[in-house]
């Protein structure tokens, strides 16, 4: 097994009295592919947020490359980049694609606009979407929108090289899209990883079966805050566990709450 490359140790996370994650232990290795499945509402996205630095755990311990973070990502630069590409593409409605895609870049960094456009153009090339720069949101398909929010998170500035994102949390990437356009995203998500030197590692968030068995190599099986089972997309198939039998098959009887 390679390297850890982020650790979460014991974390907790409630809101009110609803205790979405109770002492989770996760791992993500250095160039894995980590599905993160389980019932709706059972905290997938929460434990996506809590990777990223998003949202605070009540209690226990991150670390990222073996430093442990401290506070949210805003409060201290991980040692490596960490991206988020949302359930829902978020893109803003009244900007270009390729403001969206480079806003960051145009917000804080001292890139001259050009230079931006270059990246920017470079990373709608590696996401299959050349020449829609001048797009807005409302003029592309679901299935693009959501290609532009990747290359967003894996636009960086070639200055800070720290920034670019070793790791990208995907939450529910496919959703909402047809079974071709879903094999389209799945497949860039693939291609991103082996991409040199760009998002080797990823966690992935999905309902979607055909999403689970082509972009993850592991996955955790999440139920009632903590991980009920973990294997690979192998044991996954063969598992008697009554928890996966249930979920991969969709029955309402069974150990899994149907509330
Ligand atoms: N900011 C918040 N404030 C209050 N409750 C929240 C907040 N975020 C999440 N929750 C609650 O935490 C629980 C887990 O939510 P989360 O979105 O992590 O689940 P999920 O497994 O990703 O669900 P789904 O598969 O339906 O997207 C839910 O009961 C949700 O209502």
């Amino acid at each position: 097994m390679n390297e850890p490359l982020i650790e979460l140790k014991g974390v907790s996370k409630s809101f009110g009295d609803n205790k979405v994650l109770d002492n989770v232990d996760l791992t993500i290795y250095q160039g894995e592919a980590l599905g993160i499945i389980g019932p709706s509402g059972t905290g997938k996205s929460t434990i996506l947020r809590v990777i990223a630095g998003l949202t605070a755990p009540d209690a226990g311990e991150i670390y990222v490359q073996g430093v442990r973070r401290e506070g949210l990502i805003e409060d201290g630069a991980d040692p490596v980049g960490i991206g988020m590409v949302f359930q829902q593409a978020a893109l803003f409605d009244s900007l270009t694609v390729e403001q969206n895609v480079g806003f960051l870049l145009y917000q804080y960094s001292k890139i001259p606009r050009s230079r931006i456009r270059e990246l920017v153009n470079e990373k709608l090339d590696m996401v299959g979407l050349s020449g829609i720069g001048s797009r807005y949101p409302s003029e592309l398909s679901g299935g693009m929108r959501k290609r532009v929010s990747f290359a967003r998170a894996v636009v960086s500035n070639p200055d800070k090289p720290q920034d670019a994102p070793a790791v990208l949390l995907y939450d529910e990437p496919t959703a909402g899209l047809d079974p071709i356009a879903s094999t389209v995203i799945e497949d860039l998500i693939r291609q991103l990883q082996c991409t040199q030197g760009v998002c080797a590692s990823y966690a992935i968030v999905t309902h979607q079966e055909s999403t689970i068995r082509r972009t993850a190599d592991r996955v955790i099986f999440l139920y009632q805050g903590k991980v009920q089972w973990q294997g690979s997309i192998d044991e996954l198939e063969k598992t008697e566990h009554p928890l996966i039998k249930q979920f991969l098959s969709g029955s309402v009887h069974g150990p899994i709450h149907v509330g």
